[in-house]
């Protein structure tokens, strides 16, 4: 790996297991020499996570529970990584949820209490992280959050998440617009469809796979290596031009 991020910081909120997106950016951060701190949504996680960590080349020994639906859990979560690592140099937000049978047929019928949990989730987390892991970087920072083209126009079944996606690329750009003034930038990377855990919870997910392989411009699906490697970029000083951009990772599918 070309970039060099030795002597940084960087959380990762939401890997879940060896094929989450986060992971891909969990190695590629490694290999660059980055120190790495992470974060899970409940108890279920805690053990994948820890043995997953385990197998990168870093010592990365900060490893806790964040419940991003809770400003207490979100606030003490800071807290604690201020206590154990001081400053931060960026975080990766990779955390969305909605419930799955919100994830197919017709938009119309999405529940009010359905389209708020994804939004709370998948959207309000990365305002709300953003307050609390500011004063963390005073030096400055880089931000990620992931996304996907659904956000932009409308992809069958992705219903309430493409909403919740929409929400959460422009909360970028307003963080993008509100943090700079402290040196720290905010940017999206658009990642072509991946198979995930998360995956499973979108109706007619491989049809989808397949018809980027004989769309896209460069005829293969995304990697999370790309993802992770596009993370690396984003938060070295190569990018140190660029907030409140989405860079597609897709393989050019976002073009057609
Ligand atoms: C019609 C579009 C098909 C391609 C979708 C690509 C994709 C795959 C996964 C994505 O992330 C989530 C994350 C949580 C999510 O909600 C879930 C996931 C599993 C179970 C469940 O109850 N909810 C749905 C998608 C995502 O934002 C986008």
């Amino acid at each position: 790996m070309s970039i060099s991020l030795k002597g940084k910081t960087f959380v990762i909120m939401g890997v879940a297991n060896k094929r989450s997106i986060a992971w891909g950016i969990a190695r590629s951060l490694d290999q660059s020499g980055a120190n790495l701190i992470f974060t899970y949504a409940s108890e279920r996680f805690e053990k994948s996570v820890r043995d997953l960590v385990a197998t990168l080349e870093g010592k990365h020994e900060l490893i806790l529970p964040c419940d991003v639906t809770s400003d207490e859990d979100v606030e003490k979560c800071f807290g604690t990584i201020k206590e154990q690592a001081g400053k931060i140099d960026g975080l990766a937000h990779c955390i969305a949820f909605a419930k799955t049978e919100e994830l197919a047929g017709d938009f119309s019928e999405t529940s009010r209490e359905g389209y708020l949990l994804a939004q709370n989730i998948s959207s309000y987390s990365l305002t709300i992280i953003s307050k609390y892991a500011k004063p963390l970087m005073a030096e400055g920072g880089s931000i990620v959050a992931l996304t996907y083209i659904g956000g932009e126009r409308v992809l069958p079944n992705y219903n309430v998440m493409g909403v919740a996606k929409a929400a959460l690329e422009m909360s970028v750009r307003y963080l993008a617009a509100d943090l700079g003034k402290q040196g720290i930038r905010v940017n999206a990377i658009s990642s072509g469809p991946i198979r995930t855990l998360s995956s499973k919870g979108v109706s007619d997910f491989n049809s989808i796979l397949h018809e980027i392989e004989e769309k896209s411009p460069l005829h293969r699906n995304t990697t999370p290596e790309e993802v992770g490697d596009t993370a690396v970029f984003l938060f070295s000083d190569m990018s140190r031009g660029i907030t409140g951009e989405t860079i597609h990772v897709d393989s050019g599918y976002h073009v057609l």
